[in-house]
């Protein structure tokens, strides 16, 4: 028997050939309390400026700058106060020559006023029954008055749709009154786990068997992208109960995942069961490690996402080719950021094809470090759990040193830039 020789191809030319296919996602609406880590489907522009008023930024007197022109230490200028407003009240009076308005931080600007003191600089007098204050010192026109538009202005765009909604996002979509929020339906995204040796996770260990873990990896992976997971169960390593279970399941999804099943052993059906199905095979090999044999396939214009069994490959699949197949459905930024740091120990390993090393990043005030983590295979599913980002080691390298600079990869941070070479 011959084994098939699959031809490897880019990281670059893997995420090019999904990206390919973008799902057509609908527009919802949700309440802005719901709405953390949505992914916002219309721009927001500002409908009026932020503050929409001159405001108050001290408790204070709003004052004439004018009046206080003269005044000093030594010749002190007295005002009357004729009014106080606090937050969310309007002055009703104007200030003129020789009069001051009492107001606390966030009251608008009474009309006539053109700076305000804060309470620690006026001495309050009072004359007659009047209220006064003293002032020993000059203002300048506008000082201590938060502007209308300073922060701001009408027309401004604000959010970009596509943007994932954070707190941040949050203050700014109530400044404008969005109670319900657009954002992008979540791609529904079903999985199936195969392999004859997978227990559920709530089964006792057997002889040759495995709990599975990649199905709720990678449906956490998932809903880490903004995506809804729908895990369909385990397969036993059995073509036809596999062949069915991706044929009735590619209808219902907008993709589908299977782990496992990819590479060419005798059990390995997912290759076939794509060709069975008609459905046209993107690659079924890509030039890095883990995760070579990760195998995408399109069907009536849906992505069947064939992800390796081995854990830590099929983590690097889900990172590298279905979160921007996700995210740019969403006009998100698809791409985790890439950056460079200092490898903080040997990695003397050759690397035939691009690596992609689990590892943690260290801020320091020395710079930026990263340490791979765990078991550098495969296979490892400890590995994974302290990373937070991956080293790339270009193919065609070895030995590289503590010391050396590295790319590394985020899992915190997106990016709208593809980090990888066409
Ligand atoms: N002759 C060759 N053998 C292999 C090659 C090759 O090129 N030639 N490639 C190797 C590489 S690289 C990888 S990666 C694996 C990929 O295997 P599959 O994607 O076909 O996955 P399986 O064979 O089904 O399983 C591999 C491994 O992962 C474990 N596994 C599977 N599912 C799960 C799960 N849900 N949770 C946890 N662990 C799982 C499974 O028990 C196996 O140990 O092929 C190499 N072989
Ligand atoms: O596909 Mo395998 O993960 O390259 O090691
Ligand atoms: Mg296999």
């Amino acid at each position: 028997m011959v084994v098939e020789r699959r031809k490897p191809i880019s990281i670059g030319e893997a995420v090019v050939r999904v990206l390919q296919y973008p799902l057509q996602l609908e527009v919802e609406h949700v309440h802005i309390g719901t709405s953390l880590d949505r992914i916002l489907a219309e721009d927001v522009v500002a409908d009026h400026d932020v503050p929409p008023f001159d405001r108050s930024p001290y408790d204070g007197f709003a004052l004439r700058a004018e009046d206080t022109r003269h005044a000093s230490t030594d010749s002190p200028v007295t005002l009357e106060v004729i009014e106080e407003i606090g937050a969310g009240q309007v002055a009703k009076q104007k200030i003129e020559a020789g009069q001051a308005i009492r107001i606390m931080t966030g009251a608008a600007i009474p009309e006539g006023a053109t700076a305000v003191s804060m309470f620690e600089v006026v001495k309050e007098t009072k004359r007659d029954t009047k209220a006064t204050i003293e002032l020993k010192r000059s203002f300048k026109e506008g000082q201590n008055i938060a502007k209308q538009g300073e922060d701001t202005e009408e027309g401004s765009m604000l959010i970009q749709k596509g943007t994932i909604i954070t707190p941040g996002v949050i203050a700014i979509l109530s400044t404008f009154g969005y109670s319900n929020v657009s954002v992008w339906r979540k791609p529904r995204i079903g999985i199936y786990a195969t392999g004859t040796e997978l227990l559920d996770i709530d089964e006792p260990l057997q002889p040759g068997k495995i709990r599975n873990s990649n199905a709720y990896m990678i449906a956490a992976q998932i809903r880490n992208m903004g995506g809804e997971p729908v895990y369909l169960g385990k397969l036993a390593d059995d073509f036809q109960t596999c062949f069915e279970a991706v044929k009735s399941s590619i209808e219902v999804y907008d993709a589908l995942i299977t782990t496992g099943g990819v590479s060419v052993g005798d059990f390995d059906y997912l290759p076939d069961i794509y060709q069975e199905l008609g459905a046209r095979t993107l690659f079924n090999k890509i030039a890095m490690r883990p995760g070579s044999v990760t195998t995408v396939a399109e069907l009536n214009g849906k992505l069947l996402f064939g992800l390796s069994g081995n854990p830590s490959a099929c983590f690097v699949g889900g990172e590298l080719l279905v979160r921007p197949f996700i995210l740019k459905s969403m006009q998100s930024n698809p791409f985790l950021a890439k950056t460079r740091a200092t490898l903080s120990k040997d990695f003397p390993k050759p690397n035939p094809f691009t690596r992609l090393v689990r590892s943690q990043v260290n801020y320091s005030p020395k710079g930026v470090y990263v340490t791979p983590t765990g078991l550098d295979k495969s296979s490892s599913v400890t590995a994974i759990a302290e990373a937070d980002a991956f080293i790339i080691l270009p193919g065609g390298t070895r030995g590289f040193m503590a010391g050396d600079e590295v790319d590394v990869m985020l899992f915190s941070k997106e990016s709208s830039s593809n980090p990888w070479e066409v």
